[in-house]
């Protein structure tokens, strides 16, 4: 298994309890969908994976690694390990697309020869190889998800988090970004993603993982779900 969560729980220092006794396994090459309303948890869980939070009880594994219990110096490989998408992309402004996607290989090492391939081969995956040279503020939103996809898979991570990578595009824009994660995961990669998107979670016919007020309510395919 490449994620296990043994009762998990979150309870933020104000006192409120955004995750309550999850357990949860997500094996090597799934494409998984977690959904529930707003603060039913989604964006608590997917911050557990990659560390950014830590629990208040239970025991998270990655590639069969404790991720509460370990060190500072492993966690450069556990974010080497999991690429993160956001709804905001969270490009940075001051650099340009290739800098952007760059620096996430400079952050974990790479000399300047591997980088700038990687990059320039990431880029041409996912349709962005022409605006190599812009700033996210010269590009649409769609094509800024596609610089944050760039970023978020240069590294080859085991997984790809993504937290409501659709929710600032059109419908058209929303498409084209699933048709990517959905080549990510084919390639081998995990795709873990929160959304709102019945529509898209209708259609591709994945695992869907329900949240309803920190708990997992539901765990299982859409057509089930949908009943
Ligand atoms: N840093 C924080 N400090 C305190 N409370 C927080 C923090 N982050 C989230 N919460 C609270 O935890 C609960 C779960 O929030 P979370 O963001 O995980 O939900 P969500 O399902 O992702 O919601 P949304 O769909 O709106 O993004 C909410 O009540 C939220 O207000």
């Amino acid at each position: 298994m490449l994620v296990q969560l043994y009762n998990v729980s979150k309870t933020y220092p104000n006192g409120v309890k955004a995750l309550n006794d999850v357990s949860l396994k997500i094996d090597r090459g799934e494409f998984v969908f977690l959904m529930g309303q707003s603060g039913a948890g989604k964006s608590t869980l997917l911050k557990l994976l990659y560390r950014e939070e830590l629990p208040t009880r239970g025991q998270i594994f990655i590639a069969s690694r404790s991720v509460v219990r370990m060190k500072a110096g492993e966690i450069p490989m556990l974010r080497r390990n999991i690429g993160v998408v956001f709804q905001d992309y969270k490009l940075l402004e001051n650099k340009t697309v290739f800098e952007n996607v760059a620096f996430a290989m400079q952050v974990v090492g790479g000399n300047r020869h591997d980088i700038s391939r990687r990059v320039e081969e990431t880029l041409r995956l996912v349709g962005l190889r022409d605006k190599a040279g812009c700033y996210p503020s010269q590009l649409s939103g769609g094509e800024q998800q596609r610089a944050g996809i760039a970023r978020a898979i240069v590294n080859r991570p085991l997984i790809v988090i993504a937290d409501e990578p659709t929710g600032n595009l059109d419908a058209d824009t929303s498409w084209e970004i699933m048709d990517l994660l959905q080549e990510v995961n084919k390639n081998g990669t995990t795709v873990i993603m929160a959304t709102h998107a019945q529509e898209i979670v209708r259609r591709m016919q994945k695992r869907v993982v329900f949240l309803k007020e920190g708990s997992v309510v539901h765990d299982s395919l859409p057509e089930e779900f949908i009943a």
